[in-house]
């Protein structure tokens, strides 16, 4: 038996390891061989006659940072709580490494983090007071945990100050070093990046990404900010209209709803018409936009313009993950 803490209620339980087989396949409590981290089907939720959840449906590999994106009120917090035991579900199942929140809220607490909004430390302690008092709770004995996170997370030098003085950066920072305590296998994060400055933004995006590269965990983010995502998750899911409405990697995204791409040229040639080899072109001073049906067709452009001109930039303008989203909201609701 092993003495593991559940984060939520900060209460600390105790259960076997029978049942896990990590990062490969889990057997659930059924017996069943699950592949997915975590897998999520048909999922309905509602609060008093508020329909908010509808046949959800997403799976997340293991060791991967999943981006679960949707606007405000969408169900992102309800989707991590529902995960993480706290509420229920009224449809549909769940397996995280072959457990389900209904019946193993205590376990599935006890090998994941979660940081909230509400990132739940004591302003009045110490940062190094608060992960003392959390460690205890969790029943961590490795010594160097607290240290070792401190400096990850860049904190090391500040450990010995009241919370209460830390900048939101910091708390944010001391929130991740306090949900990694016990070295979850899995992080759900909680629009982790809300009240940072754009450098906050991207320190602590960047450190999520090196521990998930160092570790393994897997992660899953809530966010309304597809820019802030795009560049650390390895795949994306589309919250809209109470449902995830599409889920991928960027270029699953883009193989399914790039029909065109569109490609910006900084060039000294001015076309004469409004096409370039057959292809529609627009022309800006010093640039040129191009609709070509594919990838492969960029090279055909470039040929032709350098025979006789320069070519001083090429980029491809609508596969960030926001033209993606737009395409795939089309889609849907077309
Ligand atoms: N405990 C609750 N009781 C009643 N309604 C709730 C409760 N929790 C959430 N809701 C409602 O469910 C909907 C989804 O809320 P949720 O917080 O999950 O959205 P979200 O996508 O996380 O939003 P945000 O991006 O603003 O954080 C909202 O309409 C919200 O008002």
């Amino acid at each position: 038996m092993e003495k593991i803490v559940s984060k939520e209620s900060n209460v600390i339980y105790s259960i076997s390891r029978w049942s896990f087989i990590w990062n490969l396949w889990y057997l659930d409590k059924g017996g069943a061989l699950v592949h997915a981290m975590i897998e999520v089907k048909g999922v309905s939720k509602s609060f008093g006659d508020q329909l908010v959840l509808k046949d959800v449906n997403f799976t997340v590999e293991p060791g991967q940072i999943v981006g679960l994106l949707g606007p405000n009120g969408a169900g992102k917090t309800t989707i991590i709580r529902i995960l993480n035991g706290v509420i229920k579900a009224e449809a549909g199942t769940i397996s995280i490494m072959g457990l389900s929140p209904n019946h193993h809220g205590d376990e599935i607490r006890a090998l994941s983090g979660i940081v909230t909004e509400s990132a739940g430390l004591y302003h009045q302690m110490t940062g190094k007071e608060n992960l003392d008092f959390f460690a205890d709770l969790y029943g961590v004995t490795d010594a160097n945990q607290i240290p070792k996170l401190l400096k990850l997370f860049e904190l090391s030098g500040h450990e010995e100050k009241p919370v209460g003085t830390y900048s939101t950066g910091m708390k944010k920072r001391l929130a991740l070093c306090k949900a990694l305590l016990h070295n979850p296998k899995i992080l759900f994060l909680d629009e982790p990046t809300n009240g940072l400055d754009p450098d906050g933004i991207k320190m602590v995006l960047s450190y999520l990404k090196k521990y998930n590269e160092e570790t393994g965990t897997t992660i899953i983010i809530c966010s309304h900010l597809l820019h802030q995502l795009e560049p650390i998750c390895d795949s994306f899911a589309f919250l809209e209209n109470r449902t995830i409405i599409e889920q991928g990697s960027i270029s699953e995204l883009e193989k399914t709803y790039l029909t065109d791409i569109i490609v910006r040229v900084g060039t000294n040639f001015t076309p004469i018409g409004n096409t370039i080899v057959g292809y529609p072109c627009e022309h800006i001073p010093g640039e040129i936009l191009v609709t070509l049906p594919s990838k492969e067709e960029i090279s055909t452009i470039l040929r032709e313009l350098l025979k006789n001109h320069q070519v001083y930039s090429v980029d491809i303008v609508n596969n960030d993950l926001e033209s993606i989203y737009f395409k795939v909201r089309e889609s849907v609701n077309r």
